[in-house]
């Protein structure tokens, strides 16, 4: 069996952290799903778990073939280490923190499936001010943000606007069919045609 690319995408406040952190707790010990680790050139904060890269060490992974992916948004790089590939190419199931851009640009393949965790504008905003990340400026951006990204296509679309169990569930659920049959999974309002 060859493995998958998950990438779960959606606006900053959606959840995808949340609903991933709930998935990888449900899946624990379950080694044929992986939540990938990302490398970003920015300090770590509280609430996002990832590792911290200098422009130089991302630089650097990047022209030595460090990195299965890599793109750039909020003045970050964000990358996903070269050994991932290798747990794909091994049958495993990858799931990555993605982003809708790079997703866009990509060429999604039989490899590569979408999951679009979704919440509307007012669950955005007060999340991103409950989360206390960034500041009211960078919060600004990131909803700005939205309007410029085109429309997503994905295989799996959650909406994130009730208890985070009702959200996790739904993407657990999808791992686990994407599992048993890698080629299907599609959902209908928003199928993609591969
Ligand atoms: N279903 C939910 N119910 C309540 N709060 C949530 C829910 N999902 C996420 N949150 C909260 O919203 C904020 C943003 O979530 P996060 O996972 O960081 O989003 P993203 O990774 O998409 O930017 C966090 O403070 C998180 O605790
Ligand atoms: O192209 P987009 O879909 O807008 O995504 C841009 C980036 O923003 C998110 O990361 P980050 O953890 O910095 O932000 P978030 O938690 O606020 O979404 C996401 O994982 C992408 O890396």
């Amino acid at each position: 069996m060859s493995g998958l690319w998950v990438f779960v995408c959606g606006p900053s406040g959606a959840g995808k952290d949340s609903v991933m952190r709930w998935a990888a707790e449900r899946l624990h010990g379950c080694e044929e799903v992986v939540f990938a680790r990302r490398m970003i050139t920015r300090a770590t904060h509280q609430g996002s778990d990832h590792d911290p890269v200098s422009a130089e060490q991302f630089a650097h992974l990047a022209v030595t073939d460090g990195l299965a992916w890599q793109w750039h948004a909020h003045g970050f790089g964000y990358g996903i280490h070269a050994d991932y590939a290798a747990a794909v190419a091994a049958g495993r199931v990858v799931v990555v923190n993605g982003s809708r851009e790079h997703v866009h640009a990509i060429s999604v393949s039989q490899r590569v499936r979408v999951v679009h965790i979704e919440a509307d504008a007012q669950h955005l905003a007060q999340r991103l001010a409950q989360r206390s990340r960034e500041s009211p400026q960078e919060m600004a951006h990131r909803l700005a943000r939205n309007a410029q990204i085109p429309k997503l296509h994905a295989h799996c679309t959650i909406l994130n606007q009730g208890e985070l169990a009702d959200a996790g569930l739904q993407l657990v659920d999808y791992l686990r069919a994407a599992l048993l049959l890698p080629v299907v999974s599609v959902d209908r309002a928003n199928a993609l045609t591969l």
